[in-house]
C-alpha cells in the first residue's frame, strides 16, 4: 500500500483562489519525496491538506488508505507535520520542549524524548533556553519534536528555510537518518535544488496548481538535458510560462 495517495487534488480559497488545481502523486512507504515550484504554486497547500489540517475542495488524499482530513484521530498518529513557520519558546529549554510534546504525544515519554535527544543531535545545548539559540539549532529541535514520535510519514515544508550551509547540511542529514532508521516516508516541500537532488528520491514539479514534471532528480537532468535540479527547474518554469 503506498504511504500517500494523492489523485485529482483541488483547493480554492474563498470564491476564486484557485490555489491546488487537480494535483496527483504517490509516495511509498520508505521513500522521500519533494514538492518544489515557484512562491505561490500551491506547495503549503498541498501538504496542510495531506496533513489533514486544511480541507480540500475536490479529489481524494489516501494515507495508508485512510482520508486525513475525515479520518483525523485515526490519521494523525501516523503522520507528523512541521510548517514552515513554526517557533519555539524562547523561555523553555530545548530538553523542556521534548518533554512538553512527547507528554502531548502520549505512550512511553522516557523513550520518546531519549529519541528526540539523540536525532536533534544538541548534546547539552538542550539545557538551555531557547532564547539563545540559533535559527538552525531552533529547527533541529523543530524537527526532532517531529521525528520522535516517529511517525509512518512526516511531512516538512520547507525544513532548511532562512538556513546557512552547515545549518542546512545538519537538518538533511537527521531526515536522512531518519528515513534510514525508521523507513518512514518523508514528503517535503523546498527552494533548494541542491537538497533535493541530495535528499530526495523522487521530485514533483509544482506550477500554478499542478504537476508539470515528475520524477526520479538524476532522470529528470537527464530527460531536460540539463546541468542539475536549478537547470531543470529554469527550463521548466521557463516552457511552462
Ligand atoms: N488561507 C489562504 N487563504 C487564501 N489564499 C491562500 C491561503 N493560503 C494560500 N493561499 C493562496 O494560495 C496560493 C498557493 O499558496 P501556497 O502557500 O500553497 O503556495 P506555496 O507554493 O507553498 O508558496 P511558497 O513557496 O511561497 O511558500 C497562493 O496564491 C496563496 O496566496
Amino acid at each position: 500500500m503506498n504511504a500517500i495517495e494523492v489523485t485529482d487534488l483541488h483547493k480554492i480559497y474563498g470564491d476564486d483562489v484557485h490555489a491546488v488545481k487537480g494535483v496527483s502523486f504517490t509516495v511509498k512507504p520508505g521513500e522521500i519525496y519533494g514538492l518544489i515550484g515557484p512562491n505561490g504554486s500551491g506547495k503549503t497547500t498541498t501538504l496542510r491538506i495531506i496533513a489533514g489540517i486544511v480541507k480540500p475542495s475536490r479529489g481524494t488524499v489516501k494515507v495508508y488508505g485512510l482520508d486525513p482530513y475525515r479520518d483525523f484521530d485515526k490519521t494523525r498518529g501516523l503522520i507528523s507535520y512541521l510548517p514552515e513557520e513554526a517557533s519555539t519558546y524562547p523561555l523553555l529549554t530545548g530538553l523542556e520542549h521534548l518533554y512538553f510534546y512527547a507528554r502531548l504525544y502520549g505512550g512511553d515519554v522516557k523513550s520518546i524524548v531519549e529519541y528526540g535527544v539523540k536525532i536533534t543531535g544538541l548534546g547539552d545545548r538542550l539545557n538551555e533556553e531557547t532564547i539563545g539559540y540559533s535559527h538552525g539549532m531552533k529547527r533541529r529541535l523543530l524537527l526532532g519534536i517531529v521525528l520522535m514520535r516517529r511517525p509512518k510519514i512526516a511531512i516538512l515544508d520547507e525544513p532548511t528555510s532562512g538556513l546557512d550551509v552547515h545549518a542546512s547540511v545538519s537538518i538533511r542529514r537527521m531526515i536522512k537518518q531518519y528515513v534510514v532508521e525508521t523507513g518512514a516516508s518523508v514528503l517535503l516541500s523546498s527552494h533548494n535544488m541542491l537538497e533535493i537532488e541530495y535528499l530526495c528520491d523522487r521530485v514533483g514539479l509544482i506550477f500554478k496548481g499542478k504537476i508539470v514534471a515528475e520524477g526520479e532528480p538524476r532522470k529528470l537532468i537527464e530527460e531536460y538535458d540539463a546541468a542539475n535540479m536549478e537547470d531543470v527547474f529554469t527550463k521548466i518554469v521557463r516552457e511552462e510560462g
